[in-house]
């Protein structure tokens, strides 16, 4: 059976919800949602983008997945097949490099066809206090996150055109018009991204191409431990993981975000049941921004 992500229950430890998990109840979609779509999805090899990856795969469409290691990719493949019984193909490519996103677009087409959606995912964050933050940290991120983000879409503008349905979905981060303290190069590119969401919806509509941004809350991949707290946690005893468990009750709907929410998001933007939707943040925080305050 084909299913989507379970909401983690409040009680979870974080060293349950690292990666993204067996799925546990009825995938949503039709398996022919987006049969004879090709997707690409950046950052693929892991984390909310590997859950991206299966979801897609899962709603019939044909995916390609990038990151710049292909010894994370060649292990993505294997569990994309492993959950969803279809393969996914790959390639090792970094964003920020022009000449690698061309030898991607080629790649995708040559292998699958024209791409009818893009999923911008990839990205790369650090702590970092404003004052302390140098020119190369700064470029790092913003490199990754919004020139990599513009690079990749504009590579595929003219597959997404020939389509007739294409449609750019980026990840953004919610309630990002607040700032993001200690991360501000990543709040910039984030907020960035919105706006070229918009801009793209605009001008690009009339080419039959819609773009939405996905703001999503707290998920406790292995790249946020990772990057962003120290090393995972081992236990849920840990005090990184308790106080993920503690920042969980601060959320409305008291759980923190797991990747396979943030995939049914892209699943439905992605196909025709949003086909009159473009141009939306759409947050996928569990009401955590209505608790910031006015
Ligand atoms: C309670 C729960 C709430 C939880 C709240 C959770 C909210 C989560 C919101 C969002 C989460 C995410 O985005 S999660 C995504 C996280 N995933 C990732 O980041 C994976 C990919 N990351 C990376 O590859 C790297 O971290 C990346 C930054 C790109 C490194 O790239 P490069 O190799 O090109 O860069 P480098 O040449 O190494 O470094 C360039 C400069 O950046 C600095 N730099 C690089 N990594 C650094 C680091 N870890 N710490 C400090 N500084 C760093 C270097 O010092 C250099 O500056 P100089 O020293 O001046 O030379
Ligand atoms: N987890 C969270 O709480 C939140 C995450 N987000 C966003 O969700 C997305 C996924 O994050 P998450 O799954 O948590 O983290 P991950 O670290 O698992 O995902 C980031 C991915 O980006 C890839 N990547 C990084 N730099 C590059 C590059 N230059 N070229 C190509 N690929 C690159 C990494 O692969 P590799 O290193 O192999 O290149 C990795 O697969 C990101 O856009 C993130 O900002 C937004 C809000 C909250």
């Amino acid at each position: 059976m084909t299913v989507v992500g379970t909401p983690a229950p409040a009680s979870a430890g974080p060293a349950e919800t690292l990666e993204p998990r067996a799925m546990t109840v009825p995938f949503p979609f039709s398996p022919s949602l987006l049969a004879e779509r090709v997707a690409v999805v950046t950052g693929g090899a892991t984390g909310i983008g590997l859950a991206i990856a299966c979801a897609l795969t899962e709603a019939g469409a044909s995916v390609v997945i990038t990151s710049r290691s292909a010894e994370r990719l060649t292990a993505a493949e294997m569990e994309v097949a492993r959950r969803t019984g279809r393969p996914v193909w790959s390639l090792p490519c970094d964003v920020r490099e022009e000449d690698d996103v061309a030898r991607l677009r080629d790649f995708v087409s040559a292998r699958c066809g024209a791409a009818a959606i893009v999923v911008n995912n990839a990205a790369a964050n650090f702590r970092m206090p404003a004052e302390k933050m140098t020119g190369r940290a700064m470029r790092a991120v913003l490199d990754t996150d919004l020139l990599g983000t513009y690079q990749v879409t504009r590579a595929f503008f003219d597959d997404l055109r020939s389509t007739g349905h294409g449609s750019v979905l980026s990840i953004g981060i919610a309630a990002v018009e607040r700032g993001f303290p200690g991360y501000s190069h990543a709040g910039a590119a984030k907020a960035a991204i919105a706006s070229l969401t918009a801009s793209w919806a605009s001008e690009w509509g009339p080419h039959g191409i819609r773009a939405n941004c996905i703001a999503p809350g707290p998920v406790p991949t292995k790249g946020v431990w990772e990057n962003m707290l120290g090393q995972p946690p081992s236990s849920a005893a840990d005090a990184g993981a308790q106080a993920f468990a503690q920042y969980a009750q601060a959320v409305p709907l008291r759980r923190l975000g797991t990747p396979q929410d943030v995939a049914a998001a892209v699943v439905f933007l992605s196909s025709d049941l949003a086909g009159w939707i473009t141009g939306v943040t759409l947050t996928v925080d569990g009401g955590l921004n209505l608790t910031l305050g006015p």
